[in-house]
């Protein structure tokens, strides 16, 4: 099917050249001059897209974007003037899919109206029952029905058409990497590269080569060629996570790049263009950190055309029950397990009574520690690590027992459990069985997992989970593995005594360090490492844990101390 588009622009051989460039493109187009010209034309005839020029004779361009956008889901890109990016941004903001800039690029002009027959050929592919594979792919990824989450998926999938910069708030662990994910997925993007970087693990001296290459030569140490993160993620998008740890000499070249699409690598005589999406995200609170300076406010402003707010998990008891199956089945299929665990009543209450203060991923990492420690594949209330609490004498939180009933959570709850409630059923000798592969699995295949899943060196999924970290007591953790010491092999040398004693009271009773106190402190630090690792059998992410550290910190450390995996 032929595709038709509408052509706005007062400019008369500016408007002959874009109809001769969809032509080519197999598009047919109607030339409006004017803003009563081309709603008339709008409103009579069908279009797939639309191209508007922003400076109309009798109007502004805004006002047909504003009422294409709001009446109907076909895609409309407009053109600038050099240099009148708030416009471009207040046309991104009221819907528009794109814009490009005059003087007019062909190059360009081209890929903007390939992006938008994407966005119009997914449309014409929808299912007929309303469930689009963009729906399900979301669904399967983004675990959520309670009503914000329901919001967020209609605001994702928009977002997903759209070329506009998306700036991802909300706490830790809230899923802003698995939206930014699913926005490239179910964008025309999706066959370019998906570049996510952590922003604030870049050491700053190498910031410009990585975001931008060098060339060989270029400085010390640039033996070869390189490309930059903006040029690996031309024609897709590029997701620059901790976007707040950007040294401010890297934001200013960061703004250039994106506004002018061009980068140079170090040592380039020329400029490359660049085709990206950016979209960005950050824990910490972007618009204060402009108003203390440390941030640029026209970043700021460019980065964040438009703001999507991640719910934290507390706000969303009703979500629990769907994202503790959804993590069971994933952890069984990453650590190949026979079978998923599965949750008791008590469990899932525990769970739903519980403070997620890292969110999401909190959930996630009491889930696998739960799969560790159980006997079986049922997971109990005492597998979860979490602070005491009596469930069937207290009375339930507020907001829990709302949930609850308003969403028959209990009645959901209690099948799961009926299920599992005899432990002399096949089904849960099948399970025993497999249990003592889990625990031994579980701590080689984890860590590979985690390491896998990271794309990209400067990206890592691992941060800590303050409340999970607070209710297992580090050395209690380390006794529960010590307590199935069939299953999970312990290696540690060091008692858990030496876990205990801080460095600095054993050198109360000690001489004082022979090679100083850097030494000294290196020493036991070095010490306490291998013995989290021993005890964990080398899962670093358990480690961190275990040290009250991150998984990030863990690895710089292991490295500066030179504790090598081998
Ligand atoms: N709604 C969700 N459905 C399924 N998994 C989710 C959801 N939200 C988060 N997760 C999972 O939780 C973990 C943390 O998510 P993610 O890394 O996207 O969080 P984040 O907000 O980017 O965290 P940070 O700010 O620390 O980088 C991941 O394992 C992710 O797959």
């Amino acid at each position: 099917m032929t595709a038709t588009a509408l052509v706005v622009d007062d400019e008369v051989d500016l408007c002959r050249l874009m109809q001769i460039t969809l032509t080519k493109m197999g598009i047919k187009s109607d030339i409006a001059y004017t803003l009563t010209q081309a709603q008339t034309y709008w409103e009579t005839n069908q279009y797939d897209f639309c191209l508007t020029d922003l400076n109309l004779p009798d109007g502004s361009g805004l006002e047909l974007v504003k009422q294409i956008s709001s009446s109907s889901s076909s895609p409309v890109a407009v053109i600038t003037a050099h240099g009148s990016m708030d416009l471009a941004i207040e046309a991104l903001k009221l819907g528009a899919f794109d814009f490009v800039n005059k003087p007019l690029e062909l190059p360009r002009l081209r890929q903007l109206v390939e992006n938008a027959l994407k966005v119009i050929r997914q449309d014409m592919n929808a299912a007929p029952n309303g469930r689009t594979p963009e729906q399900q792919l979301l669904d399967s990824r983004l675990i959520g029905d309670s009503a914000v989450m329901h919001s967020l998926k209609n605001t994702v999938l928009k977002l997903a058409r759209s070329q506009a910069p998306v700036f991802l708030s909300g706490a830790s662990g809230t899923g802003k990497e698995v939206v930014a994910r699913l926005i490239h997925d179910l964008s025309p993007r999706r066959d370019g590269s998906f570049v996510p970087v952590n922003c604030g693990a870049i050491p700053s001296e190498l910031m410009e080569s990585e975001f931008f290459g060098h060339k060989k030569g270029s400085f010390t140490g640039a033996v070869a060629d390189k490309q930059g993160l903006f040029q690996q993620a031309s024609g897709g998008t590029l997701f620059l996570d901790e976007v707040a740890d950007l040294p401010l000499a890297m934001q200013v070249k960061l703004l250039r790049a994106i506004q002018e699409k061009n980068v140079r690598a170090i040592g380039d005589t020329k400029e490359m263009p660049v085709d990206i999406r950016i979209l960005s995200a950050t824990h910490k609170d972007l618009n204060q950190l402009v108003q203390l300076g440390t941030f640029r406010q026209d970043l700021y402003y460019r980065i964040n055309v438009i703001e999507l707010k991640l719910p934290a998990l507390n706000t969303r008891y009703d979500d629990i029950p769907a994202l503790a199956q959804h993590f069971l089945r994933l952890i069984a299929e990453e650590w190949q397990l026979d079978m998923p665990s599965q949750l008791t009543d008590d469990a899932y209450q525990r769970l739903q009574q519980h403070d997620f203060a890292g969110n999401v991923r909190e959930l996630r990492n009491i889930l696998e520690r739960a799969i560790t420690l159980a006997e079986t594949t049922v997971i109990d209330v005492n597998h979860l690590g979490l602070p005491e609490i009596n469930i069937s004498s207290q009375t339930p939180d507020l907001h829990y027992l709302n949930h609850a009933l308003d969403n028959n959570i209990l009645n959901t709850n209690a099948t799961v459990t009926n299920k599992n409630s005899t432990d002399d059923t096949p089904v849960n000798t099948a399970k025993s069985e497999q249990v003592n592969n889990i625990q031994s699995k579980a701590g080689t295949v984890a860590s590979q997992t985690h390491t896998t899943v990271n794309l990209h060196p400067y990206r890592t999924n691992n941060q800590p989970y303050p409340s999970a970290i607070q209710a297992s007591n580090p050395i209690g953790f380390g006794k529960d593995i010590k307590q199935n010491d069939s299953v999970v092999k312990k290696t540690a040398h060091h008692s858990e005594d030496d876990l205990v004693q801080s460095p600095l009271t054993q050198a109360d009773s000690a001489a004082l360090p022979a090679k100083g106190l850097e030494a000294y402190l290196q020493e036991q630090e070095k010490r306490l490492i291998i013995t989290a690792l021993k005890q964990t059998d080398w899962n670093k992410t358990q480690a961190a844990d275990l040290l009250g550290t991150t998984f990030r910190s863990l690895r710089y450390r292991m490295k500066k101390l030179d504790i090598d995996e081998d």
